[in-house]
């Protein structure tokens, strides 16, 4: 599996070479590229070995390397004359980076760094390609120096002879073994000992130690967690992509299938043709919709933050974390939940390998823990939240992205009940202003009653994870609806494409309205007869958008390799393609399996002949 893999992404890692020359000549920015790359990486079924050298090795050597740094291992590293990973996760620790326990002392006679993982618990356990597929990597530990604890920085580690690709002395590295999916991806352990490096391995960025061991703080410590922020946008984008694709062979295969007919005596219908079908599929594609453009979004923001970063300035650092976090979490849980509830749109057929559905929920599915687990990104932006509350309390402005809550937060009731797109998104934000104040408020009680500020986030956790939830609705909701309604290109539109996107904007927002109902009871007060007329307008709306469902699908422009899926092919030939995948099966190259003269016919025997000894 996982030299089949390296074969590709190295057939990958040269495709996107030539795309960013194409795209971006002679600059850094791998993203219009990657978006090419995208399709070749679907095409590795078991995951991407270079994944991390690529998004992560690369980029934090430019970003956290000093020009000279770049110079000697970034250029190597973009050209993939090297290959390296990300290498901080430990097996004791992967949320909690102040307690890593990997540790880097700097020796001033030598002016070197010996990097040591002094227990079992501190051995480097994850980082994609580690196992064998790398030859260096960056790696993360605490720096000490005189025995003094100066916090997380990042060393350039080679780990293999670059011509026999033999561990060095000193290394200790591995894969970790089979996983659920991604068993391409070659995950490795590292273990070092007494292993030293030139001081200037380490990344100097934005941090320096002295050849004497003076430590030069950075102005802003997060600014190591940068490596993080990108592949958080990386994941919003690409697991929007998977529930697209998702999306695409099960709304291809669900006007294909016929199942159980609507009127008695009528022909079987499509099963698309089935309300609780629509209510399936459909809400899927709209939500992949709606994700692709908030991660467009969030990769403009990243690129102009990236590059003031790189100027030092940090200014909209805290913004782009909030919401590379929410972003992070909201599409990777979505997509994960979305593509299994897809799978189950498919029947019987949706749990076979040849619909793919599987491997692409294997593929969605980890993000929800890699690059920050989802609960604890949940907690961050919970956090940021109670700090914004308290400067909408002072009275001061917020970031762009948590204005509205500055908004809601002066309104003294919810305004009269129209259900109009604005009322509906008006509901969203204000349940999430009024979860964000209940939360602030046993917050901030348990901080009086002299808790500490982190055991008041653990006991408001339950509040603090709601209030964070609906603000990644809030946004995503206010973006859509913005690109939609308000969106400078919107006269260039057609009416009939403005009239879809309208009502898909319908559609996601009384998804969202009906998902957080409870949520909003709290702090709303609508009739009943209220929420029966959104509930008609959900059956409508699913109706309008049925004629459409193929062609937004098609729009994603998936070809049939990447799908790979006998249910979501675009000739619709489902069976045929059923039968051949199943002909394919090793079982079938006999008439008879070899199993049957060595286990069943002597199974089969033995019971044949107990029965007649019984009788007799
Ligand atoms: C061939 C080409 C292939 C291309 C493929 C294309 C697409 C691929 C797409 C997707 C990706 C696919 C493949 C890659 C696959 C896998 C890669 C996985 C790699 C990893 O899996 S790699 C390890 C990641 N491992 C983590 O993710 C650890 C999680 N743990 C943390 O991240 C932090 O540790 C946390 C959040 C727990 C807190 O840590 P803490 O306790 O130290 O800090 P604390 O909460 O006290 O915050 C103090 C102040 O820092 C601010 N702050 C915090 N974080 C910040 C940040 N990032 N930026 C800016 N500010 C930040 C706060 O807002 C606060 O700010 P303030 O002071 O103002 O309040
Ligand atoms: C496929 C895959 C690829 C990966 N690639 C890399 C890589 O390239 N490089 C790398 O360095 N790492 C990599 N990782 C590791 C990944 O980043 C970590 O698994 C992730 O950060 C979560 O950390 P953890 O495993 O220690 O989980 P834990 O933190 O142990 O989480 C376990 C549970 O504890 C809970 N928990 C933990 N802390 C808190 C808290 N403060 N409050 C409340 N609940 C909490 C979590 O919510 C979760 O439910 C990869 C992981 C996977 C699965």
């Amino acid at each position: 599996m996982a030299s089949m893999s390296v074969k590709h992404a190295i057939a990958a890692a040269k495709k996107l070479r030539s795309l960013q020359e194409r795209f971006n000549p002679g600059g850094s920015d791998i993203y219009p590229a990657l978006m090419g790359d995208e399709a070749i990486t679907a095409l590795i079924p078991s995951g991407n070995p270079l994944s991390v050298h690529i998004l992560m090795f690369t980029r934090a050597l430019r970003e956290q390397g000093t020009d000279e740094q770049y110079e000697k291992f970034g250029r190597r590293a973009d050209n993939n004359e090297i290959i390296g990973t990300f290498a901080q996760t430990e097996l004791g620790h992967g949320t909690y980076l102040r307690g890593l326990e990997a540790r880097a002392d700097y020796d001033r006679g030598t002016e070197e760094f010996v990097l040591n993982t002094p227990k079992l618990s501190s051995y480097k356990w994850w980082p994609g390609g580690l196992g064998q597929t790398c030859n260096y990597c960056i790696f993360v530990a605490q720096l000490y120096i005189d025995n003094e604890a100066k916090g997380m920085a990042m060393f350039v580690v080679q780990i293999r002879d670059e011509e026999t690709h033999m561990p060095l002395p000193g290394v200790h590295v591995g894969e970790i073994g089979k996983k659920m999916g991604l068993n391409g991806v070659n995950n490795g352990f590292l273990g070092l000992k007494d292993y030293r490096v030139p001081r200037l391995n380490m990344l100097m960025r934005h941090q320096q130690v002295l050849p004497d061991g003076r430590f030069v703080k950075s102005p802003v410590s997060q600014v190591s967690y940068f490596p993080m922020v990108f592949v958080r946008c990386m994941v919003a984008r690409q697991n929007s992509n998977y529930l697209a694709q998702a999306a695409t062979i099960a709304t291809r295969y669900s006007v294909i299938r016929r199942q159980s007919p609507i009127e008695e005596g009528q022909p079987e219908p499509k099963i698309l043709e089935h309300l609780t079908q629509q209510m399936k599929v459909i809400p899927e594609i709209v939500t992949a919709v709606v994700y692709r453009l908030a991660a467009a979004n969030l990769q403009n923001m990243y690129n102009e933050t990236a590059e003031a970063v790189y100027r030092k300035d940090f200014s909209r650092l805290p913004e782009l974390h909030a919401l590379a976090c929410i972003l992070k979490v909201a599409t990777s849980y979505d997509s994960t939940y979305g593509i299994e509830r897809l799978r189950q749109a498919c029947g019987g057929h949706g749990y076979l390998t040849a619909g793919n559905l599987g491997n692409i929920f294997a593929m969605a599915a980890p993000a929800c823990t890699y690059e920050g687990e989802n609960s604890v990104l949940y907690l961050q932006v919970g956090k940021i939240l109670m700090k914004n509350w308290s400067q909408v309390l002072a009275g001061r402005e917020l970031m762009p992205s948590m204005a509205y809550i500055s908004e809601c937060s002066k309104m003294t009731s919810f305004p009269q009940w129209t259900g109009s797109w604005e009322c509906l998104l008006k509901a969203i934000q204000y349940a999430c202003v009024g979860s964000i104040r209940l939360a602030f408020q046993s917050y901030n009680a348990r901080v009086q009653s002299a808790q500490s500020q982190t055991a008041a986030v653990n006991y408001s956790g339950l509040e603090l994870t709601k209030a964070a939830e609906l603000h990644g609705r809030s946004y995503v909701a206010g973006n859509f609806y913005q690109q939609i309604v308000n969106s400078p290109n919107k006269h260039q539109r057609s009416p009939q494409f403005q009239k879809v996107l309208e009502n898909m904007l319908e559609l996601h927002l009384i998804q969202i309205f009906f998902r957080h109902l409870g949520d909003i009871l709290r702090f709303i007060r609508i009739t009943e007869d209220e929420i029966s007329a959104l509930q008609r307008r959900l059956e409508e709306v699913l109706k309008e958008l049925r004629p459409d469902a193929v062609a937004i699908t098609d729009a994603f422009d998936f070809n049939d390799k990447i799908l790979s899926s006998a249910l979501g092919c675009y000739d619709g030939n489902v069976y045929e393609r059923l039968f051949e995948a199943a002909l394919k099966h090793p079982l079938n190259r006999k008439s008879v399996p070899d199993f049957f003269e060595a286990h069943l016919k002597p199974f089969m025997k033995e019971n044949a002949d107990n029965a007649k000894k019984s009788k007799l």
